[in-house]
């Protein structure tokens, strides 16, 4: 047998398994690394987060993706130069850290990459009827595997699009199988650059069933405004938007937007939302005279309304679920406190109470996928269908 796949199936075995979990989100503030224990697998699956961090990405990595991140059209020759680049990038940031945690490259059992997404394109969004759902994440798998000496599983998303998934929202399948209570309505929301969310009910709850939702932007307008008209990453804290003030009519001019209305199931990214549909937005309505910070204010209406309804239009009017909180967004006070205000029947609790760390939530989704794909039975994408499905694609260093 190649000693490759003789590793593979020894760590298929284990009881335990040492995974790194890496997400390089649409925020592009750095890659996340997560370093979990896992055991079991489906329901029976326990995650220990044994250490974390987020490697920043300095201001030339973050410019040199910005070229291609969410642009229609683009440098092929750009495209092909970074997915090797940034899988050697992240290979190189996971031996930093591995080295820095005082951990052997050898007593990782396999890396778990979601690379970068630099384009998605659901039908929704690219509306032509005879392509199928699509979205593309760069960040080679074989390179990672290359620097690190260490199995790599990576690009988990396409499985889910050549099985009719839309390519997201997945860190669904990872939420069910580690976060539905028996006595709890749980929603499970991630504020990044997309907000979206999983709604778990109680199993006591016939009515209602587990959905999940990109409900549309959760920093990304307000981090490519802020960065605009404040030449600044994000609002720290949440400090400019509460200078400003919400404009009612700017507010609804962005939320006429038809994806807010759309039924689910739907995922999006800043390919929609994005600096170019605030202003077209504005400009129909003959909005063009609005203080940087009154606009900052106004985005971050625009993500609590829109989260906020999405999450009224799931749930059972009788029994309110307790809502979890995750990502980036977690840390803005203005977005949490409008959230508190618009969910009077919710409780709101930091996702760190059930899980881990929340800014670390993604990277170990996609751990968990891995442990799945190499000792479990898959994850069910279709409700009306048992049949279940792995994700991602193995490289060997050798
Ligand atoms: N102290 C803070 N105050 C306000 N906002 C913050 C703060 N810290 C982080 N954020 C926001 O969180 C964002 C990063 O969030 P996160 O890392 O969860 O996003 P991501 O994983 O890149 O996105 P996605 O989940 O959509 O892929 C930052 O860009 C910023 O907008
Ligand atoms: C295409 C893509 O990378 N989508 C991300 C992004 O970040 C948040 C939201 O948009 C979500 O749809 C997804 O990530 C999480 C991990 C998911 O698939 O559940």
């Amino acid at each position: 047998m190649n000693s490759s796949v003789q590793k593979l199936h020894h760590v298929a075995q284990k009881p335990s398994s040492k995974i790194i979990g890496l997400m390089s989100g649409t925020s592009l503030d750095g890659l996340d690394i997560a370093l979990c224990e896992i055991s079991g697998n489906g329901r029976e699956t326990t995650v220990s987060l044994e250490e974390f961090i987020t490697k920043s990405y300095d201001e030339h990595t973050k410019r040199y993706l910005q070229k291609i991140v969410s642009v229609p059209e683009v440098s092929l020759k750009n495209v092909c130069l970074q997915h090797s680049w940034l899988g050697d990038l992240h290979g190189e940031l996971v031996l930093e850290v591995l080295d820095e945690w005082g951990v052997n490259p050898t007593e990782i059992d396999c890396i778990a990459s979601h690379g970068q997404t630099i384009y998605h394109a659901p039908k929704l969004q690219h509306g032509q009827a005879d392509m199928p759902n699509a979205t593309l994440q760069i960040g080679d798998g074989d390179h990672i595997a290359q620097k690190t000496g260490i199995i790599t599983l990576s690009d988990f998303r396409q499985k889910h699009t050549a099985c009719g998934g839309q390519g997201a929202p997945m860190a669904a399948l990872v939420d069910q199988i580690l976060y539905a209570h028996n006595n709890e309505e749980r929603i499970l929301l991630n504020i990044g650059g997309i907000a979206n969310f999983t709604y778990l009910p109680a199993p006591s709850n016939t009515h209602q069933k587990t959905a999940t939702i990109d409900t549309g932007p959760g920093n990304t307008l307000i981090d490519t405004a802020v960065n605009k008209y404040f030449n600044k990453p994000f609002d720290t804290d949440g400090e400019i938007a509460q200078q400003g003030s919400v404009q009612s009519e700017a507010l609804q001019a962005l939320l006429t937007d038809p994806y807010f209305q759309q039924p689910l199931p739907k995922t999006t990214g800043p390919e929609q939302f994005n600096l170019s549909w605030i202003n077209k937005k504005l400009d129909q309505k003959g909005i063009d005279n609005l203080a940087p910070k009154d606009l900052i204010a106004t985005l971050t209406q625009l993500t609590i309304k829109t989260i906020s309804e999405s999450i009224q239009k799931v749930i059972s009017k009788n029994s309110p679920p307790t809502l979890y909180i995750s990502g980036g967004g977690l840390h803005n006070p203005v977005l949490m406190n409008g959230l508190a205000e618009q969910l009077p029947n919710c409780q709101i609790k930091n996702f760190a109470s059930i899980g881990c760390n929340p800014d670390a939530k993604e990277a170990v989704v996609f751990a968990v996928l891995a442990n799945e794909t190499l000792s479990g039975d898959g994850f069910m994408i279709d409700p009306d269908s048992s049949e279940k499905i792995t994700f991602g694609k193995i490289s060997f260093p050798d």
